[in-house]
């Protein structure tokens, strides 16, 4: 009897604790969703405890402000917040973004988020695991698998809504006391004496104010209007994505990103939820059918619709008939930076590429890592000059991973792209025949691309190969001498692809980073400190 007392009362007492558990639970839960719903209206933001909003005069309160809260700023944002940085983030619009940009990270990307702290931000936004490509081309196709055997079994690429990822992103940054995020547009750049003191905005109510920090990061992406006087404008635009998203069909493999090699372009499909997939129709040239005169609904119906997967088809003409279509020039901008004392570019406004291969916010990840590491030991940073030239290391130790990358996607894209030149589509038959053979042939170009093994020696040494490849072929089993002059074309046409693309980036700083004095240069010796900022919990 006894027994069954202690029984009952054991019960009773559980179910105590467990509603209480449950009810507190609730309370997480709902207290979560209200602050979701308040950043997705973008109302939730403001300054707290700041006493540099208005003309606080120089540096009365950041240490960094940071002009755009995208992938970059806002990752760049919750990064130096953690590392006890007093940052200020001025961005445009804080409601969610509704764009067809930053939708796939790759694996390579994916492992700069956790070396950030941000993996959480792909959870709960449905997005979805990607394990490699598959490419077709002319009704065959192949599966390429990113080579992840040797990492975490959480690693992998994620593709999603880039709205949600940002805001999450956003909002994890938002709950560091020392962040202030507020919205705003930055129109210029504060400068003095050559050195750039902070920016001078507009407030969402029109107001117009000043900020001031020791360091001003420009994050505004890739139609940056601040950039100018920070780099060197070479943007290129060598085409425009058209986006589309179906509906209620199934991938031909599931989890995978997918490349048609169609003509004149690449078209890619890759899931970005459970329910959707987005389909990126690449259009060489500025110039694009009109989108109003329904030029570009016949376009893609005629043109684009026979050349994909049939079990895509029917999604694909639904989705053009649906008339959600977007366009983006998809633009490519070499780094290269006009040092200045008090500000640095990240992100797309500092350099962009192709995005075929997908790389710019794995790129965009690992330069926040390279800065972080590199402001870590400085506890102050006012001596503008000297943390000016102590930073110009960061364009030297971001080489290896975004040059190949880069590298990567402009050669690629021109190898995709049909072409009325028999050399070159020789060159493209030999890069989809490479990558079948399997083994190191596919993982070795897939872990270049997935940034899991960004080095540019090894890219350099698999584009040769393929173009050796397809020499090979062309001349073997018997050379005759127009199969000979076309071998010599394809050789002389794969080295001017690739090498005025490893130009721009800097031979010396791609392949021989340590040759450059700034590899070396160590933080300035007044600046450093054993109180250097602490992390924030
Ligand atoms: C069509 C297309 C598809 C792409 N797909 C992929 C992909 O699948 N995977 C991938 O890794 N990369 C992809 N990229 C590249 C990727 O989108 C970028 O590399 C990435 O978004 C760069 O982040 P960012 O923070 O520099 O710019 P953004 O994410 O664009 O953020 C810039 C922010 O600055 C704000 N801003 C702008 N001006 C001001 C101002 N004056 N004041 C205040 N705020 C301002 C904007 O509102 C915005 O929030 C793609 C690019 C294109 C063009």
């Amino acid at each position: 009897m006894v027994t069954v007392d202690k029984y009952i009362v054991g019960t009773f007492f559980a179910s105590l604790l467990g509603s209480f558990l449950l009810y507190v639970l609730r309370q997480k839960t709902a207290a979560k969703h209200r602050k979701r719903d308040q950043f997705q209206s973008g109302q939730h933001y403001q300054i707290r405890n700041d006493p540099t909003t208005g003309e606080g005069g120089p540096h009365s309160g950041s240490d960094v402000i940071i002009v755009g809260a995208g992938v970059a700023g806002a990752a760049l944002a919750y990064t130096l917040g953690k590392d006890g940085r007093r940052v200020r983030v001025i961005e445009r619009d804080l409601t969610e973004p509704d764009r067809i940009v930053g939708e796939l990270l790759q694996p390579g990307g994916y492992i700069k988020l956790i070396e950030l702290g941000l993996e959480d931000c792909v959870e709960e936004i449905d997005a979805q695991r990607v394990l490699g490509y598959a490419l077709f081309k002319d009704g065959k196709n192949t599966k390429l698998s990113y080579p992840l055997e040797k990492f975490h079994s959480d690693v992998s690429g994620r593709s999603f809504h880039n709205g949600r990822f940002i805001q999450r992103m956003r909002e994890k940054a938002a709950t560091l006391p020392n962040v202030h995020l507020e919205q705003g547009t930055v129109s210029s750049l504060l400068e003095e004496n050559g050195i750039v003191k902070g920016v001078e905005y507009k407030t969402k109510a029109g107001q117009e104010l000043k900020a001031y920090a020791p360091l001003t990061i420009v994050c505004d992406g890739c139609f940056s209007n601040l950039r100018r006087s920070l780099c060197k404008l070479e943007v290129e635009v060598p085409s425009c994505f058209v986006g589309l998203v179906l509906e209620n069909c199934e991938l031909p493999y599931a989890n995978h990103g997918h490349v048609i090699l169609a003509d004149p372009s690449p078209i890619l499909f890759y899931p970005i939820s459970s329910t959707e997939v987005r389909c990126l129709v690449d259009v060489p040239g500025q110039k694009l059918p009109s989108l109003a005169s329904g030029e570009m609904a016949n376009y893609l119906k005629t043109m684009v619709a026979p050349q994909i997967p049939a079990e895509l088809h029917d999604a694909f003409i639904a989705a053009i008939d649906k008339g959600n279509i977007r366009t983006m020039p998809n633009r490519s901008l070499p780094a290269a930076p006009c040092p200045t004392p008090g500000a640095l570019l990240m992100g797309d406004a500092f350099n962009m590429r192709h995005p075929l291969t997908g790389g710019g916010m794995t790129v965009a990840l690992s330069d926040i890592v390279v800065l972080r590491n590199l402001l870590k030991p400085l506890h102050d940073m006012t001596d503008a000059d000297s943390l000016c030239r102590y930073l110009e290391s960061f364009y030297t130790l971001r080489k290896p991973v975004a040059s190949t990358i880069n590298t990567l996607a402009g050669a690629l894209y021109k190898v995709f792209c049909a072409s009325p030149d028999q050399a070159r589509n020789e060159m493209r038959q030999a890069c989809f025949d490479y990558l079948s053979l399997g083994g190191s042939c596919s993982t070795g170009p897939v872990a270049l691309l997935s940034g899991l093994n960004p080095r540019p020696l090894s890219l350099v040494l698999h584009f040769f190969a393929v173009a050796t490849y397809g020499v090979g072929r062309l001349l073997l089993p018997f050379p005759s001498p127009k199969r000979l002059w076309i071998g010599a074309r394809l050789i002389s046409g794969a080295s001017g692809i690739i090498f005025p693309i490893i130009k721009a980036e800097g031979i010396r700083q791609m392949f021989f980073p340590a040759t450059m004095p700034a590899y070396y240069r160590a933080p300035p010796a007044d600046e450093i400190s054993d109180s250097a900022p602490q992390e924030s919990k």
